[in-house]
């Protein structure tokens, strides 16, 4: 089994905490599974001062009783002390102990003045002290309601330091690698761009032989293990589900402006928003701006759904189970299998997007993140990286089964000039193409790129290999 991976920024902001002279409060949060829990006992391996306490669904009397157990083994002082959370809490942070309360919400459920117990604490006690206080949460509305959000008691202890909040996200690509590290670059990106990030997600497939074994086995089978993953996730961060259901269905349906997403939906446009902004505080979607365009300013944002499960599952597993049980062991094969290429493109874009900047880093200053850019009449482009100087590099990602052709080119050739950029130095931009391709490039392509010193081809080991290094 892989071992612990990565998240190394994550860890040396919680040993800064850990380390510092001053009181600190931290808030980890993020959704489950994505390895809150992981996280929080790795950065607390090899010290002597830390208490780590996982709540548990119960009653508060059962809640300060496991808690004072947990605590006793590093601080056995704190039997003598009153059960109650306020006198344990400041007796622990009299000895300048790092505290780690896992799932703080389900204490929220049973003590719902703890937020301002906490609050009371620190300002009497702990704030004087060398403690750390870390609350995680996978209840992320909730997490917001008592630590993040401007008005909860909570947030201006938090805020106040720059470690303070520490959203535990997905895996990077080359992270995730480790879980299937024995796979081709291509299978590598087609099992990222189904499964995602999500560690939890990922141990579900490693050690398992191929794509299709895995997706049928954990994501088809009515008793899969993440054959209801998203459904469950929605349920238990979120009321009025059936609405977000019919948001994410019309996102995956390929609807991604706004008006589209509400009418696909059955949902007004004026309310729309509200619940866009929930599952985008979840990260399941987000909203993505031409990289040309200053987002505060733009009315051009598309939504799409980011987390790779669950647009895979909005895609092909919610009311289709029966239709997979009448194909049997061919469900993957007839129905999922010629459509993939196209659904994993999107997370190809990405990983070429990345690939850029590692491909031409030294010889291009590139002044924003390389993404898509798209215009309101029909033109797109997968890749626009502008640099400091005169030079806009535009790429197009394929990740079908044929070479790219000449076509592709010179399709790209004529959007370039379309693309919104002019260098700072004034005039027009110079171009330089790029693209990228899971299965190779006509003879016409390659032979242009013996020719020009404008045109790039990068194939997906290249990219896999650039990101990786
Ligand atoms: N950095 C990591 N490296 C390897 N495996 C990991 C990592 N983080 C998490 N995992 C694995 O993913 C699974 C879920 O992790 P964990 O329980 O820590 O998540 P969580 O965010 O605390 O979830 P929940 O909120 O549901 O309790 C576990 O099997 C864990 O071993």
């Amino acid at each position: 089994m892989t071992g612990f991976v990565n998240r190394k920024r994550e860890l040396k902001r919680l040993e800064k905490l850990y380390e510092s002279d001053t009181a600190a409060l931290a808030v980890v949060w993020g959704r489950r599974r994505m390895g809150k829990t992981t996280l929080a006992i790795e950065s607390i391996r090899d010290r002597n001062d830390a208490v780590y306490y996982q709540a548990t669904r119960g009653t508060a009397d059962q809640q300060i009783s496991s808690f004072i157990n947990d605590a006793a083994e590093v601080y056995p002082g704190i039997t003598r002390i009153r059960e109650e959370w306020e006198p344990l809490f400041e007796f622990l942070a009299e000895q300048d102990a790092v505290i780690i309360v896992d799932e703080f919400p389900y204490l929220v459920e049973q003590t719902d003045a703890l937020p301002s117990i906490l609050q009371r604490v620190w300002d009497h006690t702990a704030e004087k002290t060398a403690t750390t206080f870390v609350l995680t949460g996978s209840a992320i509305g909730m997490m917001h309601e008592y630590a993040l959000e401007g008005t909860a008691p909570l947030y201006g202890r938090v805020a106040k330091n720059p470690n303070g909040e520490i959203e535990v996200g997905p895996l990077h690509f080359e992270a995730a690698m480790s879980f299937f590290a024995d796979y081709s670059p291509v299978e590598q990106v087609m099992t990222y761009g189904v499964f995602g990030g999500t560690p939890e997600y990922l141990r579900a497939v490693e050690d398992h032989e191929t794509l299709e074994e895995n997706v049928t086995r954990t994501l088809l089978r009515r008793d899969g293990g993440l054959h209801e993953e998203p459904e469950n996730v929605l349920h238990r961060e979120l009321d009025e589900v059936d609405r977000y259901f019919a948001i994410l269905k019309s996102l995956a349906e390929g609807n991604r402006v706004k008006n589209e997403v509400a009418q696909g939906a059955g949902i007004s446009n004026s309310s729309v928003g509200y619940y866009l902004n929930r599952l985008n505080d979840l990260r399941i979607i987000e909203r993505d701006y031409p990289v040309t365009v200053d987002p505060d300013r733009s009315r051009k944002g598309r939504y799409t759904i980011t987390d790779p499960l669950f647009r895979f599952w909005f895609r092909f597993v919610y009311g289709r189970t029966a239709r997979y049980e009448v194909y049997g062991e061919d469900a993957y094969i007839d129905l999922i299998d010629p459509e993939l290429p196209d659904f994993v493109s999107g997370t190809f874009e990405q990983l070429c997007q990345r690939a850029v900047l590692y491909a031409f880093g030294d010889e291009y200053r590139f002044v924003e993140e390389p993404g898509n850019w798209w215009d309101g009449s029909g033109s797109e482009i997968d890749i626009v990286a502008p640099t400091n100087g005169a030079t806009l590099l535009v790429g197009e990602a394929k990740f079908q089964q044929d070479a790219v052709g000449y076509d592709v080119l010179s399709r790209l050739e004529s959007e370039a000039p379309k693309v919104d950029w002019h260098p700072d130095s004034g005039g027009d931009p110079e171009y330089t193409y790029a693209l990228f391709s899971r299965s190779g490039f006509s003879s016409a392509v390659k032979e242009a790129e013996s020719e020009r010193d404008d045109l790039h081809l990068l194939t997906v080991n290249d990219v896999v290999g650039l990101i990786t290094e």
